[in-house]
């Protein structure tokens, strides 16, 4: 390439060369044409010289000719006309002379401008061969550079070549003398391996050795077995022949003992209906009184109680009047005194929880003026068992009852536990209890949850039922009144749900107890409460006074019962009329300065059981009560004794049980003859119960099980239908069932990701609650003791469940 370079800048060289030597032609035939242009001028110049010199002589001859003229006038004349013709010759060529000379002059500028134009076109082609040449000259030495930079740079490839040439030889000098070094070291591990190869074949070659002994000792042996295996086997097929004899025996025994068992279900539902038969008798809204005794300071003299029959009569006696117009009579089922204590007020109870786990149910509540004591029956003053209230009490016996018939029926428990506070249900197992307010449903469910949106826990023990109680009461709206600073102004309401499985048949049962303390019932003019406390207090009079008129017409017997006139009967419409058990005490102050309030709450309660009373009636006419008693100690003769007979069956029936009986979770043993599937369909039960309280409901409404027994249970039977309500009061028809199991859906889908409301305020949540509940806190009352120390109702539950409470907690927090 760079030859062909040198070849082309030569030739345009040569052609440059070519050109300069043509255009140097030129410019000398131009400096020759101008010679000659030159020349020309000269001669021109010459002649015009000689021109001028005729001039001058054909003057002279004029001068000689005027002179000759002065001479010779005639030939003047005609030297004159020879003068004019000379003269005319004369102007003749001067002007030829001119115009030749004005031509040359002309020629001389064209000649001039040419020269210029020539001049100056030399001086462009010279200008432009300079130009070019240099630009040559650039070219030239610009390639001579590149030529140079080639070369150098060739040059240092040429270099950098040799230096890594001598490098590679360098390296692969030193990996040959590596892989001699490798070989070297390879030859010798694989000499040190064969050595060890050797030695190892040798060790093995020895354990070989003793391992055919070995094999020999155990064939040796194994023979020995084979032979006491024979002796075995005929000592097993003896065995196995008198373990036939002894298997009929116990077959026949054990058809005996199912014989029995059946004989057992249908003695304990003849003794269940026997039960209720007696509850029945006794009347299914029962009326207790019980008169608190006089407060530390109080004056003992001067009391209302006149006296107090064994009947149920109470006397009630105004100070302010004499004689038998200041005495006032009335009648109750029972008639407690000042000086009963709480297992008194109980022994009378126990008989409706039985109820719950046969399937009914049940309805407790307190009524009276505030601080007459209706905390101290319900709930009890302290955290001592001899304290215990009337729930307390009734959860233990539930639990112990359903302990007792752990191998007839499974029980499942779910708790509820809400406030009606200025008509509004709010929920007390919630640590949401500002915002959640609650809506009332239909009973006509089939889970029969009349608030399904509350939390509902399963428990399992006492001790769970008092820990949820525990932050229940914690979240108890109270506030001050002029009677009593720190009285409770919200009805609260324990709901304890049962479900009982049959473990023979798979019938399933349900009950349900209502606990509820009622909001102090003391009349608006006297509680002398003002503002937000006057309203409250108006919803309170309102609530109870709805109350007083459902029971009033169930007792009438009223094809229409108001249940819809508050938000206290709407949720406890399932327990109250039907089938359903409802028991009412009456707390009255014994002191003078509450004489009114005790006739208003007096009258309130006579209204309630005078009336609607089947045995009370019958308390005025001797005979037939005579007649009733009589039935009523005979069915209790005749459930006394099945109950001893149940007790013997039970008797006989753990002596025959095999001792690997599979055990419940309750640490119940499970029947022989309990199913697979049923059992794992319990504890599956159990399962979503542990992980989710709702499940409890869900279950429930899963199963899908409502026996008539359960419909009876419910009150639907009797209650009147329209009387399904709503939140607001409204009707709850049957088609809007299906919207309330969506919301329902909803609800319980919010529940799910909401765990903490449903596992209850954590361990600190709960501190704080009963922190923040100011007056709640301040109770001085033995009964706030009981509420704010969460020690106190563990203690006792947990002697009594072994600290499931503990294990409820986690369980409820997990
Ligand atoms: N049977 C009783 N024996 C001893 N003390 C009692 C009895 N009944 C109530 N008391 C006492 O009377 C006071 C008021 O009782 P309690 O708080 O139970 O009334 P209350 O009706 O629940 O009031 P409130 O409407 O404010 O809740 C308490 O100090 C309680 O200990």
């Amino acid at each position: 390439m760079t030859v062909n370079l040198l070849q082309v800048v030569k030739e345009e060289k040569s052609q440059i060369e070519e050109r300069q030597k043509l255009s140097e032609q030129n410019v000398v035939r131009l400096i020759k044409e101008k010679e000659n242009a030159e020349n020309m001028i000269a001669s021109l110049k010459e002649e015009m010289e000689v021109m001028e010199k005729r001039n001058r002589l054909h003057e002279k001859n004029v001068v000689q000719l005027i002179e000759e003229k002065e001479s010779d006038e005639n030939m003047i004349s005609s030297l004159k006309e020879k003068m004019e013709e000379m003269n005319s010759l004369h102007e003749q060529n001067v002007g030829r002379l001119i115009k030749e000379k004005e031509d040359g002059q002309n020629m001389i500028s064209r000649l001039k401008e040419e020269m210029e134009e020539m001049n100056r076109l030399h001086d462009q082609n010279a200008h432009q061969l300079i130009k070019e040449k240099e630009d040559g000259q650039n070219m030239i030495s610009s390639l001579k550079e590149e030529m140079e930079e080639m070369n150098r740079l060739h040059k240092q490839q040429l270099d950098q070549f040799e230096i890594k040439t001598k490098q590679m030889e360098e390296k692969l000098a030193t990996k040959v003398k590596e892989f001699e070094l490798h070989v070297l070291r390879s030859n010798m591990k694989i000499e040190e391996v064969e050595t060890t190869y050797q030695q190892k074949s040798q060790l093995w070659n020895k354990k070989e050795n003793i391992f055919h002994n070995y094999m020999n000792s155990q064939q040796l042996y194994v023979k020995g077995l084979n032979i006491s295996s024979r002796s075995i086997k005929s000592d097993m097929y003896a065995f196995q022949m008198k373990w036939r004899d002894e298997m009929s025996n116990l077959g026949s025994n054990l058809k005996c003992l199912v014989d029995a068992a059946d004989n057992y279900h249908k003695v304990l539902a003849e003794n269940q209906k026997l039960f209720n038969e007696v509850q029945e008798l006794r009347g299914n809204i029962r009326v207790y009184c019980r008169v608190r005794p006089f407060l530390p300071g109080q004056d003992k003299q001067s009391t209302t109680i006149d006296y107090i029959g064994e009947s149920g009569e109470l006397l009630i006696s105004n100070p302010l009047k004499q004689g038998k117009d200041g005495q006032r009579m009335f009648k109750f089922n029972k008639v407690f005194s000042s000086f009963a204590s709480q297992a008194d007020v109980f022994s009378d109870t126990q008989p409706l929880i039985r109820s719950v786990l046969d399937g009914f149910n049940v309805c407790i509540f307190a009524y009276g003026q505030t601080g007459s004591g209706k905390t101290y029956t319900m709930s009890g003053p302290s955290t001592s068992k001899k304290d215990w209230g009337v729930n307390y009490r009734a959860l233990n016996d539930l639990f112990d009852i359903s302990l007792n018939r752990r191998n007839i029926f499974s029980y499942e428990v779910g708790v509820q536990m809400v406030e009606i506070y200025n008509e509004q249900v709010r929920d007390l197992l919630s640590n949401k209890v500002a915002q959640k307010r609650l809506g009332i449903w239909s009973t006509s469910q089939p889970n029969g949850l009349v608030l399904p949106d509350a939390s509902l826990y399963p428990v399992k023990s006492t001790s769970d039922v008092l820990d949820l109680m525990e932050i229940g009461l914690a979240n108890r709206a109270v506030g001050a009144t002029a009677l009593n600073e720190r009285s409770s102004r919200s009805h609260s309401i324990l709901t304890v749900h049962v479900r009982g499985v049959d473990v023979k048949t798979g019938s399933i049962s349900r009950g349900c107890l209502h606990l509820v303390d009622l909001a102090g019932s003391e009349r608006v003019e006297r509680s002398e409460a003002t503002g937000d406390r006057l309203k409250e207090a108006q919803h309170i009079n309102k609530s109870l006074s709805a109350l007083g008129d459902v029971i009033f017409a169930l007792a009438q017997k009223n094809a229409h019962v108001p249940y819809r006139n508050s938000k206290l009967t709407q949720v406890l419409q399932s327990s109250l009329g039907g089938q359903a058990k409802t028991l009412m005490f009456v707390q009255i102050n014994p002191d003078v300065e509450s004489y009114s309030e005790t006739i208003s709450t007096l009258k309130f309660a006579e209204r309630v059981s005078g009336v609607e009373l089947g045995a009370a009636r019958s308390n005025k006419d001797g005979k037939d009560i005579k007649e009733l008693l009589e039935q009523v100690s005979s069915l209790k003769d005749t459930i006394s004794r099945k109950d001893m007979e149940i007790e013997q069956l039970q008797v006989t029936k753990d002596k025959d049980k095999p001792p690997s009986s599979a055990v419940d979770n309750h640490g119940s043993s499970m029947p022989n003859n309990f199913s697979s599937n049923e059992t794992s369909l319990i504890t599956l039960n159990q399962k979503r119960q542990l992980s989710d309280p709702l499940s409890y409901a869900e279950v429930n409404a899963d199963a899908g099980q409502t026996s008539p027994t359960n419909i009876v249970a419910m009150g639907l039977d009797e209650a009147d239908y329209e009387d399904n309500v709503s939140e607001d009061g409204s009707l709850v028809r049957e088609t809007e069932y299906t919207i309330g199991r969506r919301n329902i859906m909803n609800s319980n889908s919010d529940m799910i990701d909401d765990t903490k409301m449903h596992r209850g305020p954590s361990r600190t949540a709960r501190s704080t609650l009963t922190k923040s509940a100011q007056p709640a806190i301040s109770r001085s009352k033995p009964r706030d003791a009981v509420l704010k120390t969460p020690s106190h109702t563990r203690t006792p539950s947990n002697q009594l469940a072994g600290g499931s409470s503990a294990r409820a907690t986690k369980r409820w927090q997990k």
